[in-house]
């Protein structure tokens, strides 16, 4: 475990990013998916809306997926196993790279059949709390004729990653633009942010 974190660390100081594969196991992730949380996750979560408080609005030529926050004090089980592994990389990262992180937000996220979101950056410009990005992917057996590509605009290329079971993508929220390409099936994650701020402090 420790070994992924310091290469979440080095990514993170050199590039601004790093992919991790297997950072949930396959059974992990199988868990995951059994959850009540996730069932009929595309008719039960919500839409997904753009910009913050007063700002927010939803917007389908700008992102189509369905998301439902999780909270720490009651998530199931299989997603605390996440949360945890979370919190404890929040702890790594802070030591590693003299960060002052103090938080997470995650939520569980369902992007329909050919659905997408456009090219962003996920700091908020009247909000710059999140620091990290953090999404681990839940797709089993997706290959490259599924599409669903996250793309990240780095300054001298862009990359393509798929949302391959288990895989965690880790990056600066204030500086690297990205975007989720349309799928032919149904893409599932975990998408959250690691905070300099006490997520309970954000919604008052
Ligand atoms: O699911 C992904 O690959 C990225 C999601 C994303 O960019 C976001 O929710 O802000
Ligand atoms: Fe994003």
């Amino acid at each position: 475990m420790n070994e992924q974190f310091e290469r979440i660390a080095d990514g993170l100081a050199e590039n601004g990013y790093a992919v991790i594969d297997q950072f949930l196991s396959q059974n992990e992730v199988d868990d995951i998916l059994r959850s009540e949380s996730f069932k009929n996750a595309e008719t039960h979560f919500q839409k997904a809306g753009i910009g913050k408080n007063t700002g927010h609005q939803i917007n389908e030529a700008i992102r189509g997926d369905y998301i439902q926050w999780l909270d720490k004090n009651s998530a199931e089980p299989a997603l605390l196993v996440y949360l945890d592994r979370l919190s404890a990389l929040v702890a790594f990262l802070n030591q590693a790279l003299y960060l002052s992180l103090k938080d997470y937000e995650v939520h569980m996220t369902v992007y329909p059949t050919g659905s997408f979101y456009k090219r962003h950056l996920d700091q908020f410009k009247r909000d710059d709390h999140r620091k990290l990005s953090v999404i681990c992917y839940l797709n089993q057996s997706w290959n490259d004729s599924n599409g669903g590509e996250l793309r990240m605009y780095l300054p001298n290329e862009e990359k393509d990653f798929l949302p391959l079971a288990g895989r965690l993508v880790c990056f600066r929220s204030d500086q690297i633009e990205h975007e989720v390409k349309p799928a032919n099936r149904e893409r599932l994650s975990l998408t959250g942010w690691i905070l300099d701020q006490h997520a309970d402090l954000r919604h008052i």
